[in-house]
This record gives C-alpha cells, sequence and structure tokens, in this order.
C-alpha cells in the first residue's frame, strides 16, 4: 500500500535548462492518497506521462523527490518500487498463453505456483479471460490483449499502485465502457491506488472519484468531477472541462463598471472591487454555456447579442451568438422559445467567475 507524494517535483528533459519553457514537469507538489481512484486529464503535450513516468520509476526527476509512504524512492529502480504500468499499447508475450502471460510476474518473483495458479485464475476471472486461459496471446483481439497487459498489473499481491495511461487507446469504443467498469470494479475490490491518464474527460470522470488536471506541465487543479465544472480554479479547467467549455470574457475597470469591450457589463459589487484594485491587467470573466439566459425579448440585465447559428442536439441546442465582437456559446434547454432576429443574452451575476492571471479569484456571492 502507497501513498505517492511529489514534492518540489520538476522535470527537463534537456541536461542544461533555462526557461520555464524547458521543462516538461513544472514545480509541482501533489499527493496521491492510499486507495484513491484517480484520473490525471490534460491535453497532449502536457506531461502526463512524464508524471507517470516518475511515478514509476522509468524516469529519475531533475529536481525535487518522489516518496512512497514517506519514504524518499527517486534512486529506486522500477522493479523496487511495487507498481505496475499498462501502457497505451499491450504489453505481452505473443508466444505465450494467456496464462502464462498472466503467470508471468509471479513466476519471477518465484511465487509458489499452487499460489500462483490461484491467482492468475483469480484476475483472469474478473476480466472474463478463463476462456482464453490456454489461447496464444498472439491470437488474441487488440482489447483482450489490453486485458491481459491490465491483468498482469494485477496477479501481483504486492503492488501498491496501478498507473494507466490511456490503456483504452486501442479499445474498440463499444468496449471502453465495459472496461472503465471493470477498472472501477477492480478498484473497489482490491483497494489499490490507481492513477489513469487520459485526455477525455468522459474517461477520467466515469472512472475517478478525483481528476488531477494538467497544463503545461502542472497540476492546476485536483478535484471531483463536479468541483471542475462548478469551480474551474484555472481558466485552462473552465475551457476543457464542458461540452462546450466556459465563455470568457476579457475585461477592464473604468468609472466603477466592468467593462467588456465599450460594453458595461452586469456583476456583483465584489467582483467589481477585485477588477478595479487588480495589478494585473489579464482580467477574465467566465460563465458556463448552461447559465446564460437568452431570450428574444429584453430585460434589466439582457444584453443585445448577434446570432450566428442555432443548432439542434437532440437534449438541448446550441447557440452561438456574438456580443462586443466576441464569440460565445450558449445551451439552451430543450423546448426552448424560437428566437427571432432580435436576441437578447442574460450572464446571471451568481454564475459569473472571476480569473486574474489565469486563475480563480474566490469573492463568494454576496
Ligand atoms: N524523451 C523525451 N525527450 C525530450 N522531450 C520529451 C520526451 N518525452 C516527452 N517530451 C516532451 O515533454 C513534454 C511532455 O510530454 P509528455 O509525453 O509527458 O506529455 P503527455 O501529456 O503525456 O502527452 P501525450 O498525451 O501526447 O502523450 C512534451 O513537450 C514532449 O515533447
Amino acid at each position: 500500500m502507497a501513498e505517492i507524494t511529489l514534492k518540489g517535483l520538476a522535470h527537463s528533459y534537456s541536461k542544461t535548462p533555462a526557461s520555464h519553457g524547458d521543462y516538461a514537469i513544472r514545480q509541482m507538489d501533489h499527493v496521491w492518497h492510499q486507495g484513491g481512484a484517480y484520473a490525471l486529464l490534460g491535453p497532449s503535450g502536457c506531461g502526463k506521462s512524464t508524471l507517470l513516468n516518475i511515478i514509476s520509476g522509468l524516469l529519475e526527476p531533475s529536481e525535487g523527490d518522489v516518496l512512497f509512504d514517506g519514504q524518499r524512492v527517486n534512486e529506486l529502480p522500477p522493479e523496487e518500487r511495487n507498481i505496475a504500468q499498462v501502457f497505451q499499447f499491450p504489453v505481452i508475450y505473443d508466444t505465450m498463453t494467456v496464462y502464462d502471460n498472466l503467470a508471468f510476474p509471479l513466476r519471477n518473483m518465484n511465487t509458489p505456483e499452487y499460489r500462483l495458479d490461484t491467482k492468475v485464475r483469480e484476475v483472469a476471472d474478473i476480466l472474463e479471460l478463463t476462456p482464453l486461459l490456454s489461447r496464444k496471446a498472439k491470437n488474441l483481439t487488440a482489447d483482450e490483449k489490453q486485458k491481459v497487459s491490465m491483468g498482469r498489473g494485477l496477479v501481483r499481491d504486492d503492488v501498491s499502485a496501478i498507473l494507466f495511461d490511456e490503456p483504452l487507446t486501442v479499445i474498440d469504443p463499444q468496449l471502453k465502457w465495459k472496461l472503465r467498469r471493470k477498472l472501477k470494479e477492480i478498484h473497489e475490490r482490491f483497494n489499490i491506488t490507481m492513477i489513469y491518464v487520459t485526455h477525455d474527460q468522459l474517461e477520467a470522470s466515469t472512472f475517478a472519484d478525483k481528476i488531477a488536471v494538467m497544463y503545461d506541465g502542472q497540476v492546476v487543479q485536483f478535484g471531483t468531477p463536479r468541483e471542475l465544472f462548478e469551480k474551474p480554479a484555472h481558466t485552462f479547467v473552465g475551457y476543457f472541462i464542458g461540452s462546450p467549455g466556459m465563455n470568457f470574457m476579457e475585461v477592464s475597470h473604468q468609472a466603477g463598471s466592468v467593462m467588456f469591450g465599450d460594453q458595461p457589463l452586469p456583476v456583483e459589487s465584489a467582483i467589481t472591487r477585485h477588477v478595479a484594485s487588480a495589478s494585473s491587467s489579464n482580467i477574465k470573466l467566465g460563465i458556463r454555456p448552461e447559465f446564460i439566459v437568452v431570450s428574444d425579448t429584453p430585460s434589466r440585465n439582457a444584453l443585445p447579442i448577434q446570432i450566428v447559428t442555432l443548432q439542434d442536439l437532440g437534449t438541448y441546442s446550441l447557440l452561438s451568438f456574438t456580443l462586443a465582437g466576441q464569440l460565445f456559446k450558449a445551451r439552451l434547454p430543450e423546448g426552448h422559445a424560437p428566437l427571432g432576429s432580435n436576441a437578447f443574452a442574460e450572464f446571471p451575476i451568481q454564475h459569473i467567475s472571476l480569473y486574474i492571471d489565469e486563475y480563480l479569484v474566490e469573492t463568494g456571492y454576496e
């Protein structure tokens, strides 16, 4: 069992890093608690695989410490870390049977055959591989091979964490859901820390209790899927989570008002105070497409908009409109009244969040 702590961690693939841009992981402190089901979510190139490889020991970090249950393991090779890693593409021995593939990690540890047999059959049963145990691995389908790869991580009793690096990439879309459920089941049964890397928010939120969102070499928010939706701590989280992502407006302060271009915006007074006193000029307001209220009649806080497109997506409609020259997205509920050529959008003030230098400013709704 292990709690994995990353302390002052940073990694550069360059031997002589000169600037921020030379780092794949930028100064990070993070704790993965024992037994958690976690996702590491972020776009391509943000440093997810680098971080997993540092945890598993395939890569030694250039700065900082990796601690397992408080013990520094930076110099420990992967085989001494009791961590299993499942990669994007199955890592199995094609000429061996499924049984021998599953037994391989245990034979390596000189596990007695009777114990090995029990464990192999238990894991095969969970992964629904029992009918395939005597098959040669080379005759399996891609998803069966990936299940064997996962099984090899699960057979060892001493494994304290399993790291999955986009494990469902090669899996048929229909089977992805089933395998994710299976992983969740395995997590509940074995109480193993699991870290699941993906760039897909749906995959992350169906697997994990808590998601670490990574952006540009850093974890910018660590929270439940709901927290990431309701309170994005960074503009990237707002943009990346949700379908479509949050709308952002660059704003400034003028004569007691928060201005979006030439347009004064109705906002809560605490936001106005923060915008007025901000030392940075990088100030944004964010609102989720779900919370914008659109109507064809003017009202006190509604602003005139220009409609670009309205798409009926079955359970909701997606409206694209412009305001002060910027494109916005709004999700309109099913059965929303049709919109004429004059339309108005209201941004309910309780749903507007303030970001200064890309980070959320907690203002509290007054
Ligand atoms: N072996 C390497 N040598 C040099 N640079 C590397 C190496 N591996 C990764 N990088 C760089 O480090 C950064 C982070 O890469 P990493 O593969 O960790 O990201 P990722 O989030 O896993 O991306 P993906 O989802 O595409 O795999 C990228 O800029 C990448 O180009």
